[in-house]
């Protein structure tokens, strides 16, 4: 079977004036579908570069980088924008929930980019807030959440369009060890259980033991966890 992900001599530069940044050069991995995958790496080695290319948020300055079958490398920023919107959930750090709006409205906001009716955002809306076990808080706004249980919110934000691809960044970074591990145990179970294939970077040891694999970046290359510690 193809891999979910599969990324061949991926290289990405910045010009600024004069001065050249390659973060990353000439990458390749694949990913297959179900995978959860973690990507660890020194300050400045490029993660997020990746993750902002494998979640179509910026474009490769060169290689293939193909994804469910589609090569988005050449997309157009209008292409790509479409794209996102129905393939990619993003998982940050710092959840990114609208404080105004409660659980439930912000669990909706994918929703009303399709053409889906009240009903429909409806339906999907409680479906995603139960996966995350928080049907019960679905009129709370961000304020009146630990959390651990912010990040299920912007969990539930990521899946509810049903995406194939979820990119997390740092999504522990901010949460005590026991709520860290149950944001753990979700993501496991949305590969494990709903196939979902995600990319997580994390600077935690402890988050990536929870992966499948684990993979450094270094200087732009990627190594397997087992030689990063021979480093
Ligand atoms: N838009 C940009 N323009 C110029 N250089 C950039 C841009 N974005 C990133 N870089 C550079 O690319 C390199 C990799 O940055 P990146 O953010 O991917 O690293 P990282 O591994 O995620 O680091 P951290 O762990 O600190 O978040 C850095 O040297 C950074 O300064």
């Amino acid at each position: 079977m193809d891999p979910f992900i599969s990324i061949h001599s991926l290289t990405k530069s910045y010009t600024k004036g004069k001065s050249h940044i390659t973060p990353l050069e000439n990458l390749s991995l694949d990913v297959p579908r179900g995978e959860f995958l973690a990507l660890m790496g020194p300050s400045g080695s490029g993660k997020t570069t990746l993750l902002n290319l494998i979640a179509g948020i910026d474009s490769p300055s060169r290689g293939e980088l193909v994804i469910d079958g589609r090569d988005i490398a050449n997309l157009s920023r209008a292409e790509l924008t479409r794209w996102r919107a129905t393939h990619v959930g993003y998982i940050f750090q710092l959840y990114h929930l609208v404080p105004i709006l409660s659980a439930y409205e912000n669990v909706e906001l994918p929703l009303l980019l399709g053409n889906f009716t009240k009903a429909q955002r409806k339906e999907k809306i409680e479906a995603a807030l139960e996966l995350v076990d928080l049907a019960d808080r679905a009129h709370h706004r961000p304020s009146e959440l630990s959390g651990g249980q912010e990040q299920r919110v912007a969990i539930a934000r990521a899946i509810v369009h049903d995406p194939g691809l979820l990119v997390a960044d740092e999504p522990t970074g901010d949460l005590d060890r026991e709520a860290a591990d149950s944001i753990l145990s979700l993501l496991d179970s949305l590969a494990n259980d709903h196939g979902k294939t995600i990319v997580m970077v994390t600077h935690d040891p402890k988050a990536a033991a929870a992966a499948h694999r684990t993979l450094h970046l270094e200087k732009g290359q990627l190594i397997e966890a087992a030689e990063a510690q021979a480093h």
